[in-house]
């Protein structure tokens, strides 16, 4: 870490409050980052991270509260402000154009580069800026961001806003910047953060990963429903103390042992060898199946397939055999103009319905189980779903799947945004269901939860190279298998 004891803070947030109608997202907080230090902010879904953090970028205005840059007086606020004075960001929801290239987005992103041979400059830049963030990537600069997966689009975003066109940035806030990462490229982002922060830059790193925060942070900030509540060095806690200092409890989650044998039980999924290699994929009922592998090689693709091919006898006015959980919310997930209770309630409108007319009373019913069990924090579920906190958004996503009666439901890396308590629930919540006699079959970049599945298919270039089941589902088989298509 550089020596950050005499320097200004980068940005110094003092008594900050914003409320959205009756909600108090944020309720007085004191929040400063000086240079060379790297922030891990946590705090369960609906803390006020995100808000916080559009504060300081200038998006939003304190209600109450002021926020300094470089140690100046109180000198306006707005993007542009905060931009001037080096502060860049990240978001959760993604924001770069589809429709343009990776070299015409940096462009967006760093309005200096103009004039004559911009584009040259621009793919040298984001090229040099991807290579060094994350080496042995394939991304294709010249090529339309729609054209890229969720996680090379996550990737672009990270390197254009930490490159460097006429200025460096000052700090960079990382707000989920690994949830659709999978564990080598998010290891190659924290390596980078810890480089840049070496070298004097600051990073404020908001995650649900706490093993990412433990591991990056020099200082750990814990939110709670609006406020500051603990801000120590981070070598000063462990994941057990954090989780409590966030107001969870640690609760051991491990695979209940299997007794019976897959052949005692009804097979409900029989494909054949993806990409005509490999092996076959089955699903037993009752099963928890998860889907590993390196980001990108086929698992997304397979569940989709799945989907089109369970649903394809289905027609309206009744409910899908099948469910399925985006793991891009704003792109496949959510309805953004409808309110909470309608995003929820819409894949089980035919259980719901009599003569064609949506029973109100029961749909409201079941709106308030799922904000009850789950805990989606809201006042009213009549609001938009917008006004969702992004993890809050992500939990209405699984109740709309899990709220079906659907047999079988695919999640596509469901859990990205969702805090540690809420997750611990919907592991519950899988497991009851499972021993119900649902099955799931789960794609996830998280290692703790393919340990949590009965069986684990491991992905490779697009088919399925090895099959995991019991104690050998481990980080080390995934890994080989990823790399070399068998298990260690
Ligand atoms: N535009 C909005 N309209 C209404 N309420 C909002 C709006 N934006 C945020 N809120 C509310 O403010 C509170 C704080 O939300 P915020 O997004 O800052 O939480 P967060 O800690 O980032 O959560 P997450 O971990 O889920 O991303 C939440 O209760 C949220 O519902």
């Amino acid at each position: 870490m550089a020596d950050i004891s005499t320097k200004p803070a980068v940005v110094a947030a003092e008594g900050v409050k914003v409320h959205f109608g009756a909600v108090k997202a944020l309720d007085g907080v004191d929040l400063a980052i000086t240079p060379g230090e790297c922030v891990g902010l946590v705090g369960h879904n609906g803390a006020g991270k995100s808000t916080i953090v559009n504060v300081i970028n200038g998006g939003l205005s304190a209600h109450e509260g002021e926020v300094h840059y470089n140690g100046g007086g109180h000198s306006g606020h707005g993007i542009a402000i905060a931009r001037a004075n080096g502060v860049r960001c990240v978001f959760q929801e993604l924001s770069l154009s589809p429709n343009l290239t990776v070299v015409e987005n940096t462009r967006i992103m760093h309005s200096e580069l103009k004039g004559w041979n911009w584009r040259r400059r621009a793919l040298a830049i984001i090229r040099a800026k991807l290579d060094e963030v994350f080496a042995g990537h394939h991304i294709d600069c010249k090529s339309a961001v729609g054209e890229l997966s969720i996680a090379e689009r996550q990737m672009v975003e990270i390197a254009i806003t930490f490159a460097t066109v006429t200025e460096a940035p000052r700090l960079v806030i990382l707000d989920e910047p690994t949830s659709s990462l999978d564990a080598g490229l998010a290891a190659q982002l924290m390596d980078y953060v810890r480089k840049y922060v070496s070298t004097g830059g600051s990073v404020l790193l908001i995650s649900h990963i706490l093993g990412e925060i433990l591991s990056t942070s020099d200082r750990i900030v814990v939110m709670k429903d609006g406020k500051v509540v603990t801000s120590r060095p981070a070598r000063e806690f462990n994941t057990k103390s954090l989780v409590e200092a966030m107001g969870s409890v640690v609760r051991e989650q491990s695979r209940p042992a299997k007794v019976a044998s897959n052949t005692d039980v009804a097979l409900v999924l029989d494909a054949p060898p993806r990409k005509n290699h490999g092996l076959p994929f089955k699903a037993y009922k009752g099963e928890v199946i998860g889907l590993a592998g390196l980001g990108g090689h086929g698992q997304t693709e397979m569940l989709l397939d799945l989907y089109r091919s369970l649903s394809s006898d289905w027609f309206p006015g009744r409910d899908k055999s099948v469910a399925f959980v985006a793991g891009d919310r704003s792109l496949n997930g959510t309805f953004p103009l409808w309110s909470i209770l309608r995003n929820l309630s819409v894949a089980s409108l035919g259980a719901l319905s009599s003569a064609t007319l949506v029973k109100s009373g029961a749909e409201s019913t079941l709106g308030a189980d799922w904000k009850k069990k789950i805990e989606i924090r809201t006042p009213d579920m009549d609001n938009g779903i917008l006004s969702l906190s992004g993890g809050n958004q992500q939990k209405v996503l699984f109740a709309r799947a899990l709220a079906t009666k659907a047999s079988i439901l695919l999640m596509d890396d469901p859990m990205r945004g969702v805090d540690i308590g809420t997750k611990q629930e919907v592991y519950s919540i899988l497991r009851t269901e499972a021993a119900a006699g649902r099955t799931f079959i789960w794609y996830s970049t998280e290692m703790d939860e393919i340990r949590l599945c009965d069986r684990v298919y491991v992905f490779r270039d697009g088919a399925i190279v090895a099959e995991l089941r019991g104690n050998n589902i481990s980080e080390e088989n995934v890994l080989a298998a990823s790399f070399t298509g068998e298990a260690a």
